[in-house]
């Protein structure tokens, strides 16, 4: 898969250099490339925004840049990139859509700052793009960078590969309903606090039924919505 990130402070998305994403891109199981939109600005100032028509606070991002680095990006192939642009006005992010994002051949993203980009670069875009507003959650950010490094992450792991140990996608929360169950490690006896004596007993078919019922339990205690959900499609559940 390849990835391309673009941003007026590419240095936010160094993290992904890091850990198990830098490895993946070292090993080329990504190809993820951090562009400056500033790149494509050609006045002295390198100008990426400037007032809102119709008045109010804050600055807009200009159409141009955005619409010469798109350009520039898809000209790279011939495929039809996922345009993706996190935003607090967008579909919720999941871990479903992670999954489906996962199979695309190439993902584009764009951090939006300010008090946003140019409507027309949505439309602009769509002629070469998938475009795709989503949102992490309910709450404002200063800008898409943080989004992104999220929403990379919850992809780039489920490419095989990517994590060593596939293992670890399977009972997690969110890939089938319900949230994770309780873990432990050593000691067994910690600061007068136990292991349940459960995990202790070597009863594999015992411990997996301890597992589900904390997960159901777990599930009904703090997502009543998931709960639901899960129920539904659950009924002897
Ligand atoms: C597209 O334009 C903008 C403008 C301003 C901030 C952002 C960053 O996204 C968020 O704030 C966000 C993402 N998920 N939940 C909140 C994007």
């Amino acid at each position: 898969m390849r990835l391309d990130v673009i941003s007026i402070f590419p240095e936010y998305l160094s993290p992904l250099d890091l850990s198990l994403i830098g490895k993946a891109r070292r090993d080329g199981l990504l190809d993820l490339r951090v562009h400056d939109l500033r790149t494509w600005t050609h006045d002295r100032h390198r100008t990426v925004d400037d007032t809102p028509y119709g008045g109010g606070a804050g600055m807009v991002m200009k159409p141009q840049p955005w619409s010469e680095a798109l350009d520039s990006l898809a000209a790279d192939d011939d495929s039809r990139p996922t345009l993706i642009v996190p935003g607090p006005g967008g579909e919720r992010f999941t871990q479903q859509i992670a999954r489906e994002l996962a199979g695309k051949e190439r993902l584009v993203f764009a951090c939006g700052r300010y008090e946003g980009i140019d409507e027309r670069v949505y439309e602009y875009a769509a002629r070469d793009y998938d475009v795709r507003v989503l949102s992490l959650g309910d709450y404002v950010l200063n800008g898409g960078e943080v989004a992104v490094l999220a929403m990379v992450e919850a992809i780039a792991r489920l490419l095989p590969g990517v994590i060593g140990n596939a293992e670890s996608l399977v009972e997690e929360s969110h890939e089938d309903g319900l949230l994770e169950y309780p873990v432990y490690t050593k000691p067994a006896d910690w600061n007068g606090l136990v292991v349940p004596e459960i995990l202790l007993s070597g009863d594999h078919g015992r411990i997996a039924a301890w597992r589900h019922q904390q997960r159901l339990e777990r599930t009904s205690a703090r997502r009543p919505d998931m709960y639901a959900a899960y129920r539904l499609s659950h009924p002897d559940a």
